[in-house]
Protein backbone atom coordinates (compact mmCIF):
# COMPACT_ATOMS: atom_id res chain seq x y z
CA UNK A 1 0.00 0.00 0.00
CA UNK A 2 1.29 3.38 -1.30
CA UNK A 3 -0.34 6.05 0.87
CA UNK A 4 -3.92 7.30 1.89
CA UNK A 5 -5.39 10.75 0.38
CA UNK A 6 -7.80 12.29 2.88
CA UNK A 7 -10.48 14.02 1.21
CA UNK A 8 -12.61 16.60 2.87
CA UNK A 9 -16.37 16.42 1.32
CA UNK A 10 -18.27 19.62 1.30
CA UNK A 11 -22.11 18.70 0.86
CA UNK A 12 -23.62 15.65 2.41
CA UNK A 13 -27.03 14.89 0.26
CA UNK A 14 -27.75 13.81 -3.17
CA UNK A 15 -24.37 13.77 -4.77
CA UNK A 16 -22.45 13.81 -1.41
CA UNK A 17 -24.43 10.66 -0.22
CA UNK A 18 -23.20 9.04 -3.73
CA UNK A 19 -19.41 9.66 -3.31
CA UNK A 20 -19.49 8.30 0.32
CA UNK A 21 -20.76 5.16 -0.78
CA UNK A 22 -18.99 4.63 -4.00
CA UNK A 23 -15.50 5.62 -2.32
CA UNK A 24 -16.16 2.64 0.27
CA UNK A 25 -17.66 0.26 -2.15
CA UNK A 26 -14.90 1.03 -4.71
CA UNK A 27 -11.99 1.30 -2.24
CA UNK A 28 -9.91 -1.84 -3.87
CA UNK A 29 -10.49 -0.46 -7.51
CA UNK A 30 -9.41 2.80 -6.62
CA UNK A 31 -6.49 1.79 -5.08
CA UNK A 32 -5.73 -0.67 -7.82
CA UNK A 33 -5.85 2.62 -9.88
CA UNK A 34 -3.87 4.93 -8.19
CA UNK A 35 -1.79 2.72 -5.30
CA UNK A 36 -3.53 5.34 -2.79
CA UNK A 37 -6.38 4.38 -0.66
CA UNK A 38 -9.42 7.11 -0.75
CA UNK A 39 -10.59 8.19 3.07
CA UNK A 40 -13.18 10.45 3.49
CA UNK A 41 -11.77 12.11 6.60
CA UNK A 42 -14.26 15.53 7.11
CA UNK A 43 -17.78 16.27 5.85
CA UNK A 44 -19.50 19.81 5.93
CA UNK A 45 -22.92 20.00 6.17
CA UNK A 46 -25.45 22.77 7.05
CA UNK A 47 -27.62 20.48 9.56
CA UNK A 48 -25.48 17.89 11.48
CA UNK A 49 -28.82 16.93 13.50
CA UNK A 50 -30.20 15.79 9.64
CA UNK A 51 -30.53 11.74 9.16
CA UNK A 52 -28.69 10.58 6.60
CA UNK A 53 -29.28 7.39 4.56
CA UNK A 54 -25.42 5.72 4.72
CA UNK A 55 -23.23 5.80 7.89
CA UNK A 56 -20.52 7.86 8.81
CA UNK A 57 -19.13 8.28 11.80
CA UNK A 58 -20.56 11.63 13.52
CA UNK A 59 -16.81 12.58 14.48
CA UNK A 60 -16.36 13.38 10.98
CA UNK A 61 -19.26 15.29 10.27
CA UNK A 62 -18.92 19.64 11.30
CA UNK A 63 -20.65 22.88 10.22
CA UNK A 64 -16.91 24.71 10.38
CA UNK A 65 -15.03 24.89 6.82
CA UNK A 66 -12.36 25.73 8.16
CA UNK A 67 -11.82 21.99 9.67
CA UNK A 68 -11.71 20.76 5.94
CA UNK A 69 -10.21 24.04 4.40
CA UNK A 70 -7.23 24.12 7.47
CA UNK A 71 -6.69 20.32 7.78
CA UNK A 72 -2.97 20.30 7.06
CA UNK A 73 -4.22 16.18 6.27
CA UNK A 74 -6.69 16.70 3.66
CA UNK A 75 -5.16 17.22 -0.11
CA UNK A 76 -8.43 17.05 -1.89
CA UNK A 77 -11.76 18.91 -1.63
CA UNK A 78 -15.01 17.63 -3.17
CA UNK A 79 -17.47 20.75 -3.43
CA UNK A 80 -21.24 19.14 -3.56
CA UNK A 81 -22.96 21.73 -2.03
CA UNK A 82 -24.58 23.61 -5.01
CA UNK A 83 -24.52 27.60 -5.08
CA UNK A 84 -22.28 30.27 -5.54
CA UNK A 85 -21.52 31.68 -2.19
CA UNK A 86 -19.96 30.38 0.07
CA UNK A 87 -19.35 27.50 -2.34
CA UNK A 88 -16.89 30.25 -4.37
CA UNK A 89 -15.25 31.79 -0.90
CA UNK A 90 -14.54 27.97 0.28
CA UNK A 91 -13.01 26.75 -2.75
CA UNK A 92 -10.24 29.60 -2.95
CA UNK A 93 -9.74 29.60 0.32
CA UNK A 94 -9.04 25.48 0.18
CA UNK A 95 -6.79 26.54 -3.11
CA UNK A 96 -4.95 28.97 -1.01
CA UNK A 97 -4.37 26.33 1.38
CA UNK A 98 -2.68 23.52 -1.68
CA UNK A 99 -6.00 21.60 -1.90
CA UNK A 100 -6.82 20.10 -5.03
CA UNK A 101 -10.77 20.77 -5.92
CA UNK A 102 -13.45 18.62 -7.67
CA UNK A 103 -16.89 20.35 -7.61
CA UNK A 104 -20.34 19.55 -9.06
CA UNK A 105 -21.50 23.02 -9.29
CA UNK A 106 -22.75 24.02 -12.53
CA UNK A 107 -23.47 27.55 -11.02
CA UNK A 108 -20.62 28.02 -9.87
CA UNK A 109 -18.13 27.02 -12.57
CA UNK A 110 -20.55 28.58 -15.46
CA UNK A 111 -20.20 31.92 -13.81
CA UNK A 112 -16.83 32.45 -11.88
CA UNK A 113 -15.01 29.34 -13.50
CA UNK A 114 -12.15 31.40 -15.10
CA UNK A 115 -11.35 32.79 -11.79
CA UNK A 116 -10.86 29.65 -9.99
CA UNK A 117 -9.24 27.79 -12.39
CA UNK A 118 -6.41 30.59 -12.75
CA UNK A 119 -6.57 30.19 -8.88
CA UNK A 120 -5.91 26.93 -8.53
CA UNK A 121 -3.09 27.41 -11.74
CA UNK A 122 -1.07 29.66 -9.44
CA UNK A 123 -1.31 27.42 -6.50
CA UNK A 124 -0.28 24.40 -8.43
CA UNK A 125 -3.23 22.64 -7.65
CA UNK A 126 -5.80 20.86 -10.09
CA UNK A 127 -9.82 21.67 -10.47
CA UNK A 128 -11.95 19.32 -12.14
CA UNK A 129 -15.88 19.78 -12.78
CA UNK A 130 -17.20 17.04 -14.63
CA UNK A 131 -19.74 15.96 -12.42
CA UNK A 132 -21.13 19.79 -13.40
CA UNK A 133 -22.58 19.11 -17.21
CA UNK A 134 -24.35 15.60 -17.89
CA UNK A 135 -24.00 13.64 -14.61
CA UNK A 136 -22.69 10.69 -15.49
CA UNK A 137 -21.66 11.30 -18.97
CA UNK A 138 -17.88 11.74 -19.31
CA UNK A 139 -18.70 14.70 -21.81
CA UNK A 140 -15.67 17.24 -20.66
CA UNK A 141 -13.23 14.52 -20.44
CA UNK A 142 -13.79 13.61 -24.22
CA UNK A 143 -14.35 17.30 -24.53
CA UNK A 144 -11.25 18.53 -23.82
CA UNK A 145 -9.05 15.55 -24.18
CA UNK A 146 -10.97 13.78 -27.04
CA UNK A 147 -11.81 16.37 -29.49
CA UNK A 148 -8.25 18.20 -28.84
CA UNK A 149 -7.22 16.87 -31.72
CA UNK A 150 -10.53 17.95 -34.02
CA UNK A 151 -12.50 21.28 -34.83
CA UNK A 152 -15.88 21.12 -32.95
CA UNK A 153 -18.32 22.90 -35.00
CA UNK A 154 -21.75 21.87 -33.21
CA UNK A 155 -23.14 20.38 -29.97
CA UNK A 156 -26.23 19.29 -29.28
CA UNK A 157 -27.61 17.96 -26.00
CA UNK A 158 -30.45 17.25 -23.85
CA UNK A 159 -28.33 18.65 -20.69
CA UNK A 160 -31.37 18.22 -18.09
CA UNK A 161 -32.50 15.09 -16.21
CA UNK A 162 -35.18 17.13 -14.56
CA UNK A 163 -36.78 18.64 -17.70
CA UNK A 164 -35.58 15.69 -19.85
CA UNK A 165 -38.32 13.01 -17.24
CA UNK A 166 -40.75 16.15 -16.57
CA UNK A 167 -41.62 15.59 -20.75
CA UNK A 168 -40.85 12.49 -21.09
CA UNK A 169 -43.61 11.69 -18.48
CA UNK A 170 -45.58 14.91 -20.12
CA UNK A 171 -45.70 13.11 -23.86
CA UNK A 172 -46.06 8.94 -22.56
CA UNK A 173 -48.27 9.18 -20.38
CA UNK A 174 -50.30 12.61 -20.79
CA UNK A 175 -48.95 13.50 -17.10
CA UNK A 176 -49.50 16.96 -15.34
CA UNK A 177 -46.47 19.08 -14.87
CA UNK A 178 -46.77 19.79 -11.32
CA UNK A 179 -46.82 16.10 -10.54
CA UNK A 180 -43.51 15.05 -12.61
CA UNK A 181 -41.88 17.96 -11.51
CA UNK A 182 -42.49 16.72 -7.50
CA UNK A 183 -41.70 13.30 -8.97
CA UNK A 184 -37.79 14.15 -9.86
CA UNK A 185 -37.48 15.99 -6.99
CA UNK A 186 -38.00 13.02 -4.75
CA UNK A 187 -35.73 11.37 -6.91
CA UNK A 188 -33.08 13.59 -6.60
CA UNK A 189 -32.96 14.99 -9.66
CA UNK A 190 -33.70 19.12 -9.47
CA UNK A 191 -31.81 21.46 -8.25
CA UNK A 192 -32.64 22.79 -5.08
CA UNK A 193 -34.42 25.30 -6.61
CA UNK A 194 -36.47 23.79 -9.51
CA UNK A 195 -37.12 26.86 -11.52
CA UNK A 196 -33.27 26.69 -12.74
CA UNK A 197 -34.50 23.20 -14.19
CA UNK A 198 -37.76 24.14 -15.66
CA UNK A 199 -36.71 27.50 -16.37
CA UNK A 200 -33.56 26.26 -18.56
CA UNK A 201 -30.71 28.01 -16.88
CA UNK A 202 -29.25 25.17 -15.53
CA UNK A 203 -28.92 23.85 -19.54
CA UNK A 204 -27.41 27.06 -20.17
CA UNK A 205 -25.04 26.91 -16.83
CA UNK A 206 -24.38 23.37 -18.92
CA UNK A 207 -24.40 24.62 -22.22
CA UNK A 208 -22.05 27.93 -21.79
CA UNK A 209 -19.13 25.48 -19.90
CA UNK A 210 -19.21 22.89 -22.85
CA UNK A 211 -19.16 25.70 -25.16
CA UNK A 212 -16.33 27.17 -23.84
CA UNK A 213 -14.58 24.23 -24.24
CA UNK A 214 -15.24 22.70 -27.55
CA UNK A 215 -15.08 26.55 -29.15
CA UNK A 216 -12.11 27.43 -26.97
CA UNK A 217 -13.71 30.96 -25.83
CA UNK A 218 -14.87 32.42 -22.75
CA UNK A 219 -18.41 31.85 -22.91
CA UNK A 220 -20.59 33.92 -20.18
CA UNK A 221 -24.26 32.77 -18.91
CA UNK A 222 -25.49 35.89 -20.73
CA UNK A 223 -24.45 34.80 -24.28
CA UNK A 224 -26.64 31.32 -23.99
CA UNK A 225 -30.21 32.89 -25.45
CA UNK A 226 -33.08 30.80 -23.08
CA UNK A 227 -36.19 29.60 -22.53
CA UNK A 228 -37.38 27.47 -20.03
CA UNK A 229 -40.50 24.32 -20.44
CA UNK A 230 -43.02 25.80 -18.60
CA UNK A 231 -45.27 27.20 -21.20
CA UNK A 232 -44.85 23.56 -23.34
CA UNK A 233 -48.72 22.24 -23.38
CA UNK A 234 -49.78 18.82 -23.72
CA UNK A 235 -51.79 19.97 -27.15
CA UNK A 236 -48.15 21.56 -28.32
CA UNK A 237 -46.25 18.08 -27.95
CA UNK A 238 -49.64 16.64 -29.77
CA UNK A 239 -49.45 18.27 -32.56
CA UNK A 240 -45.49 18.23 -33.12
CA UNK A 241 -46.37 14.05 -32.62
CA UNK A 242 -48.60 14.32 -35.28
CA UNK A 243 -45.70 16.02 -37.66
CA UNK A 244 -43.29 12.97 -36.75
CA UNK A 245 -41.17 15.24 -33.68
CA UNK A 246 -40.72 14.87 -29.88
CA UNK A 247 -40.32 17.51 -27.88
CA UNK A 248 -37.06 18.06 -26.09
CA UNK A 249 -35.55 21.00 -23.91
CA UNK A 250 -32.24 21.10 -26.19
CA UNK A 251 -28.93 22.72 -25.46
CA UNK A 252 -27.30 23.52 -29.02
CA UNK A 253 -23.55 25.57 -29.90
CA UNK A 254 -22.92 26.28 -33.07
CA UNK A 255 -20.09 27.16 -34.66
CA UNK A 256 -20.23 28.99 -38.71
CA UNK A 257 -17.30 30.82 -40.22
CA UNK A 258 -16.22 31.30 -36.51
CA UNK A 259 -19.61 32.78 -35.55
CA UNK A 260 -21.11 31.03 -32.40
CA UNK A 261 -24.67 30.90 -31.40
CA UNK A 262 -25.47 29.16 -28.34
CA UNK A 263 -28.89 28.23 -26.54
CA UNK A 264 -31.50 26.54 -24.41
CA UNK A 265 -35.07 26.04 -25.29
CA UNK A 266 -37.84 23.68 -26.01
CA UNK A 267 -37.10 22.35 -29.04
CA UNK A 268 -39.17 19.66 -31.84
CA UNK A 269 -36.63 17.31 -32.91
CA UNK A 270 -37.30 14.70 -35.48
CA UNK A 271 -38.18 11.29 -34.70
CA UNK A 272 -35.64 9.63 -36.63
CA UNK A 273 -32.78 11.60 -35.03
CA UNK A 274 -30.98 9.76 -31.81
CA UNK A 275 -31.96 12.99 -29.56
CA UNK A 276 -35.17 12.01 -29.63
CA UNK A 277 -35.18 8.68 -28.02
CA UNK A 278 -33.10 9.58 -25.05
CA UNK A 279 -35.62 9.48 -22.14
CA UNK A 280 -36.38 10.20 -18.78
CA UNK A 281 -33.36 11.51 -16.49
CA UNK A 282 -31.21 10.23 -19.10
CA UNK A 283 -29.12 12.94 -21.06
CA UNK A 284 -27.10 12.99 -24.52
CA UNK A 285 -25.38 14.92 -26.33
CA UNK A 286 -24.06 14.79 -29.97
CA UNK A 287 -21.02 16.70 -31.17
CA UNK A 288 -19.92 16.85 -34.18
CA UNK A 289 -16.07 17.34 -35.00
CA UNK A 290 -15.07 18.25 -38.40
CA UNK A 291 -12.43 15.24 -38.83
CA UNK A 292 -14.30 12.97 -36.94
CA UNK A 293 -18.31 13.55 -38.30
CA UNK A 294 -20.99 12.62 -35.72
CA UNK A 295 -20.18 11.73 -32.24
CA UNK A 296 -23.09 10.89 -29.92
CA UNK A 297 -22.43 10.12 -25.88
CA UNK A 298 -25.64 9.03 -23.84
CA UNK A 299 -26.19 7.97 -20.32
CA UNK A 300 -28.01 9.00 -16.82
CA UNK A 301 -27.74 13.33 -16.36
CA UNK A 302 -28.32 13.10 -13.03
CA UNK A 303 -28.91 11.00 -9.27
CA UNK A 304 -27.02 9.65 -6.61
CA UNK A 305 -24.75 7.41 -8.06
CA UNK A 306 -24.27 8.26 -11.83
CA UNK A 307 -23.39 12.14 -10.84
CA UNK A 308 -21.06 10.21 -7.74
CA UNK A 309 -18.88 8.26 -10.57
CA UNK A 310 -18.04 12.00 -12.57
CA UNK A 311 -17.13 13.09 -9.27
CA UNK A 312 -14.79 10.31 -8.27
CA UNK A 313 -13.42 9.63 -12.02
CA UNK A 314 -12.27 13.10 -11.17
CA UNK A 315 -11.12 12.22 -8.05
CA UNK A 316 -8.84 9.53 -9.04
CA UNK A 317 -7.43 11.86 -11.84
CA UNK A 318 -6.30 14.04 -8.56
CA UNK A 319 -4.61 11.54 -6.83
CA UNK A 320 -3.31 10.07 -10.06
CA UNK A 321 -1.60 13.77 -10.77
CA UNK A 322 -0.59 14.09 -6.90
CA UNK A 323 1.75 10.85 -8.14
CA UNK A 324 2.86 12.05 -10.62
CA UNK A 325 3.76 15.46 -9.12
CA UNK A 326 1.89 17.51 -12.65
CA UNK A 327 -1.35 18.99 -10.63
CA UNK A 328 -2.26 22.45 -12.72
CA UNK A 329 -1.46 21.37 -15.92
CA UNK A 330 -4.60 19.92 -17.90
CA UNK A 331 -7.06 22.25 -17.10
CA UNK A 332 -8.85 23.57 -20.34
CA UNK A 333 -8.19 27.70 -20.36
CA UNK A 334 -9.97 29.65 -23.24
CA UNK A 335 -7.64 31.49 -25.83
CA UNK A 336 -9.68 31.99 -28.43
CA UNK A 337 -11.64 35.31 -29.37
CA UNK A 338 -15.38 35.49 -28.96
CA UNK A 339 -17.58 36.19 -31.70
CA UNK A 340 -21.42 35.79 -31.35
CA UNK A 341 -24.01 35.44 -34.04
CA UNK A 342 -26.78 38.16 -34.77
CA UNK A 343 -30.00 37.39 -34.56
CA UNK A 344 -29.92 37.03 -38.71
CA UNK A 345 -27.07 34.61 -38.48
CA UNK A 346 -29.26 32.36 -36.27
CA UNK A 347 -31.06 29.68 -39.27
CA UNK A 348 -33.34 26.83 -37.95
CA UNK A 349 -36.30 25.49 -39.18
CA UNK A 350 -39.63 26.52 -37.15
CA UNK A 351 -42.83 25.10 -36.17
CA UNK A 352 -45.91 28.07 -35.44
CA UNK A 353 -48.94 27.00 -33.37
CA UNK A 354 -51.73 29.51 -34.70
CA UNK A 355 -55.47 30.12 -34.04
CA UNK A 356 -56.92 31.26 -37.45
CA UNK A 357 -60.06 32.01 -39.14
CA UNK A 358 -61.58 29.28 -40.74
CA UNK A 359 -61.88 31.17 -43.97
CA UNK A 360 -61.45 30.76 -47.79
CA UNK A 361 -57.83 32.62 -48.39
CA UNK A 362 -56.57 32.91 -44.75
CA UNK A 363 -53.70 30.55 -45.87
CA UNK A 364 -52.72 32.06 -48.48
CA UNK A 365 -52.01 35.41 -46.64
CA UNK A 366 -50.32 33.56 -43.95
CA UNK A 367 -47.91 32.36 -47.16
CA UNK A 368 -47.96 36.14 -48.02
CA UNK A 369 -46.69 37.43 -44.84
CA UNK A 370 -44.19 34.70 -44.66
CA UNK A 371 -42.91 34.90 -48.33
CA UNK A 372 -42.33 38.88 -47.27
CA UNK A 373 -39.76 37.83 -45.07
CA UNK A 374 -38.06 35.10 -47.23
CA UNK A 375 -39.35 32.00 -45.55
CA UNK A 376 -40.64 28.68 -47.21
CA UNK A 377 -42.89 25.91 -45.83
CA UNK A 378 -42.31 22.48 -45.44
CA UNK A 379 -45.16 21.50 -43.72
CA UNK A 380 -49.21 22.55 -43.18
CA UNK A 381 -51.62 20.97 -40.79
CA UNK A 382 -54.53 21.84 -40.57
CA UNK A 383 -57.22 20.21 -37.17
CA UNK A 384 -60.48 21.26 -35.82
CA UNK A 385 -60.50 24.15 -33.02
CA UNK A 386 -62.70 22.31 -30.29
CA UNK A 387 -63.77 25.43 -29.14
CA UNK A 388 -65.38 27.36 -32.01
CA UNK A 389 -65.98 25.88 -35.50
CA UNK A 390 -65.22 29.38 -37.07
CA UNK A 391 -61.81 28.82 -36.17
CA UNK A 392 -58.94 26.47 -36.84
CA UNK A 393 -55.67 25.17 -35.56
CA UNK A 394 -52.99 25.86 -37.96
CA UNK A 395 -49.54 24.49 -37.67
CA UNK A 396 -46.90 25.63 -39.76
CA UNK A 397 -43.36 24.04 -40.15
CA UNK A 398 -40.98 26.08 -41.55
CA UNK A 399 -37.72 25.36 -44.14
CA UNK A 400 -34.44 26.97 -42.82
CA UNK A 401 -35.27 30.90 -41.98
CA UNK A 402 -33.14 33.17 -40.14
CA UNK A 403 -34.34 33.89 -36.55
CA UNK A 404 -34.82 37.67 -37.00
CA UNK A 405 -37.13 37.26 -39.95
CA UNK A 406 -39.53 34.30 -37.74
CA UNK A 407 -39.57 37.21 -35.06
CA UNK A 408 -40.73 39.68 -37.50
CA UNK A 409 -43.44 37.47 -38.95
CA UNK A 410 -44.44 36.44 -35.72
CA UNK A 411 -44.81 39.98 -34.90
CA UNK A 412 -47.01 41.03 -38.46
CA UNK A 413 -49.16 37.72 -37.22
CA UNK A 414 -50.39 40.04 -33.88
CA UNK A 415 -51.87 42.49 -36.29
CA UNK A 416 -54.15 40.67 -38.63
CA UNK A 417 -57.44 39.78 -37.37
CA UNK A 418 -57.73 36.39 -39.49
CA UNK A 419 -55.31 35.47 -36.97
CA UNK A 420 -56.54 34.79 -33.76
CA UNK A 421 -53.69 33.97 -31.71
CA UNK A 422 -49.98 33.15 -31.90
CA UNK A 423 -50.35 29.86 -29.75
CA UNK A 424 -46.47 28.68 -29.58
CA UNK A 425 -43.48 28.92 -32.07
CA UNK A 426 -40.57 26.13 -31.08
CA UNK A 427 -37.18 25.86 -33.07
CA UNK A 428 -37.02 22.29 -34.98
CA UNK A 429 -34.19 20.09 -35.08
CA UNK A 430 -32.73 16.80 -36.59
CA UNK A 431 -32.68 17.14 -40.03
CA UNK A 432 -32.13 18.97 -43.28
N1 LIG B 1 -28.44 15.88 -7.80
C1 LIG B 1 -27.91 15.60 -8.98
O1 LIG B 1 -28.35 14.65 -9.65
C2 LIG B 1 -26.79 16.41 -9.51
C3 LIG B 1 -26.30 17.50 -8.82
N2 LIG B 1 -25.24 18.22 -9.33
C4 LIG B 1 -24.70 19.32 -8.56
O2 LIG B 1 -24.12 18.81 -7.37
C5 LIG B 1 -24.24 19.74 -6.32
C6 LIG B 1 -24.96 19.09 -5.14
O3 LIG B 1 -26.24 18.68 -5.54
P1 LIG B 1 -27.15 17.76 -4.59
O4 LIG B 1 -26.34 16.72 -3.94
O5 LIG B 1 -28.30 17.35 -5.45
O6 LIG B 1 -27.63 18.82 -3.51
P2 LIG B 1 -28.40 18.56 -2.14
O7 LIG B 1 -29.27 19.72 -1.93
O8 LIG B 1 -28.99 17.20 -2.13
O9 LIG B 1 -27.21 18.58 -1.06
C7 LIG B 1 -26.50 19.72 -0.71
C8 LIG B 1 -25.63 19.41 0.50
O10 LIG B 1 -24.81 20.51 0.79
C9 LIG B 1 -24.97 20.91 2.13
N3 LIG B 1 -24.90 22.38 2.17
C10 LIG B 1 -25.56 23.26 1.36
N4 LIG B 1 -25.22 24.52 1.67
C11 LIG B 1 -24.32 24.44 2.67
C12 LIG B 1 -23.61 25.40 3.43
N5 LIG B 1 -23.75 26.70 3.21
N6 LIG B 1 -22.75 24.95 4.37
C13 LIG B 1 -22.61 23.64 4.61
N7 LIG B 1 -23.25 22.67 3.92
C14 LIG B 1 -24.11 23.07 2.97
C15 LIG B 1 -26.32 20.40 2.57
O11 LIG B 1 -26.30 20.20 3.97
P3 LIG B 1 -27.55 19.55 4.76
O12 LIG B 1 -27.62 18.13 4.28
O13 LIG B 1 -27.15 19.63 6.18
O14 LIG B 1 -28.74 20.36 4.39
C16 LIG B 1 -26.42 19.10 1.76
O15 LIG B 1 -25.82 18.06 2.48
C17 LIG B 1 -24.97 20.96 -6.92
O16 LIG B 1 -24.00 21.87 -7.38
C18 LIG B 1 -25.72 20.34 -8.09
O17 LIG B 1 -26.00 21.27 -9.11
C19 LIG B 1 -24.64 17.89 -10.51
C20 LIG B 1 -25.09 16.82 -11.24
C21 LIG B 1 -26.23 16.03 -10.83
N1 LIG C 1 -30.82 19.28 -11.85
C1 LIG C 1 -29.89 18.71 -12.76
C2 LIG C 1 -28.95 17.81 -12.04
C3 LIG C 1 -27.75 17.52 -12.81
O1 LIG C 1 -27.01 18.38 -13.25
C4 LIG C 1 -30.64 17.93 -13.84
O2 LIG C 1 -31.83 17.70 -13.69
O3 LIG C 1 -30.01 17.58 -14.85
NA1 LIG D 1 -20.34 14.63 -16.83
Amino acid sequence: MNGKIKVGLMGFGTVGTGVVRLVDSYKEDFFNQTGSVIEVSRILVRNPEKERSVFVNSDIVTTDPRELIYDQEVEVIIEVMGGIEPARTYILEAIEQGKHIVTANKDLMAIHGEELIKKAREHGCDLFYEASVAGGIPIINAIVEGFSSDRITKIMGIVNGTTNYILTKMSHEQASFDEVLQEAQQLGYAEADPTSDVEGLDAARKMAILSSLGFHVGMNLEDVSVRGISKVTLEDIKYGEQLGYTMKLIGIAKKDDELIEVSVEPTFVKNTHPLANVNGVFNAVYVYGEAVGETMFYGPGAGELPTATAVLSDLVTVVKNIKLGVNGRNMATPYNVKKLKREEDIYAKYFIRLIVNDESGVLAQIAKLMAAEEISLEKVLQEPYPSNPKKAELILVTHQASKKCINNVLAAFENVDYIEKVKSCYRVEGGE
